[in-house]
């Protein structure tokens, strides 16, 4: 598929003074105008969105037909079967039939396995200049170092998938798979498609060009998905020389110490945007509150991630009893890990047709709005 002919010089890198490497436009533009379009060097269906999209062109289709071999991934058309056979599917098929019991986070390790493969074909990058934009994933950031343990034990979890995934390549050592995993985590892109309800997120993404936009709580660019292409879209009417800048989040109208506490715990940076300079400055002193959202970031995380292992091991009581934390916690009942907490709880009670509790949880969820 070809990308359509956005030139790459309505945005160029600069190395920034706080946020490392960040694009800037070349010119003025008006709200709308596509400034970057790219189709990812990466990328796989999320497990729960698996028969609904197409495994290549990532489109929405009715009629998919499955793999004969592996029985896994699906296809519209027969051109998009040859395409991700050639893409990636060659050296997946086997191992997909191989892999039973397939576990939640399948297409995480696929992703994972397809970024080494691509870099171990790849020349070790020596490009010392930072004003260009990557070509290869090693160039993008990492912040491997940083990573929480509960993330370290994903990467763990992962190995095993991971290695059969690669047993057939030449390939470097384990050991720089975790800053593989780690520039997933910090560059990767929920690649989204409108669903009945909104828009829903389908796919795991990397694109190295679009990895260049730093994040603003108060952002002048969106993103735009049509299948698998991003375009990355003018919100505001920008100036030449102006930062170009997206949101890593929904959240961006939260009160500003929970939006530094999220980026920090979930992207392991703090958030140095111009909105938040300034509400910051403003702000009176009271480290307490950003500790508590802290912990409670890391024990919403510890949830999901025990989510996925409650998919496979189906122990539910578990994981409920870990939402108690956030239930008596003492957060104003709008707050939103509350709410996002809840709603997690929400879908378990009606994965296991617990209906009363479900029920329970949903009020709980909309009182704050009723
Ligand atoms: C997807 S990368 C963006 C490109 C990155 N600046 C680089 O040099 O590769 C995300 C990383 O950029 C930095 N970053 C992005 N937005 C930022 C912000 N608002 N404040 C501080 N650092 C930011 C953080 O280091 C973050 O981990």
């Amino acid at each position: 598929m070809a990308v359509s002919a956005i030139p790459m010089e309505y945005v160029r890198v600069v190395k920034s003074a706080t946020c490392g490497r960040s694009l800037v436009f070349t010119s003025k533009f008006a709200p709308g105008q596509c400034i970057l379009e790219e189709l990812p060097c990466a990328y796989t269906v999320k497990n729960d969105r698996r028969g609904s999209f197409c495994d290549f062109c990532l489109k929405k289709c009715s009629t998919l037909k499955k793999c004969s071999r592996c029985n896994y991934v699906s296809y519209c058309n027969k051109s998009c079967q040859i395409g991700d056979w050639a893409r990636c599917h060659k050296q997946e098929c086997k191992t997909l039939k191989k892999i039973h019991p397939r576990p939640p986070d399948l297409h995480v390790a696929q992703l994972l396995s397809q970024l080494i493969r691509k870099q171990s074909k790849s020349a070790p990058c020596t490009q010392e200049d930072e004003d260009c934009f990557p070509t290869t994933v090693d160039q993008l950031e990492s912040n491997h170092e940083k990573l929480s343990d509960t993330k370290r034990n994903h990467f763990e979890s992962l190995l095993c998938v991971l290695k059969q995934f690669l047993e057939e390549d030449v390939l470097a050592e384990p050991s720089s798979w975790l800053k593989m995993y780690g520039a997933t985590l910090c560059n990767g892109f929920s690649i989204m498609d409108y669903g009945l309800y909104g828009l829903i997120d389908i796919a795991n993404g990397v694109y190295l060009r679009a990895s260049m936009v730093n994040h603003s709580c108060d952002p002048n660019c969106a993103l735009v998905f049509d299948g698998r292409k991003l375009q990355v879209r003018t919100v505001k009417d920008v100036k030449e020389g102006e930062e170009c800048t997206i949101s890593y989040f929904t959240a961006v109208n939260y009160p500003t110490k929970e939006r530094q506490a999220f980026l920090d715990h979930v992207h392991y940076f703090t958030c140095k945007c111009v909105k938040c300079i300034e509400e910051i400055n403003a702000l009176e002193p009271d480290a307490g509150l950003t500790e508590e959202i802290l912990g409670l970031e890391k024990s919403k995380e510890e949830i999901e991630m025990q989510i996925q292992f409650a998919l496979i091991t189906k122990d539910w009581t578990k994981v409920l009893q870990k939402f108690e934390t956030y239930l008596r916690s003492c957060l104003p009942a709008h707050h939103y890990l509350l709410v996002e907490v809840r709603d997690l709880a929400f879908g378990i009670c009606c994965t296991i047709e617990s209906w009363g509790k479900a029920a329970q949880m949903g009020q709980l969820i909309t009182k704050p709005n009723r």
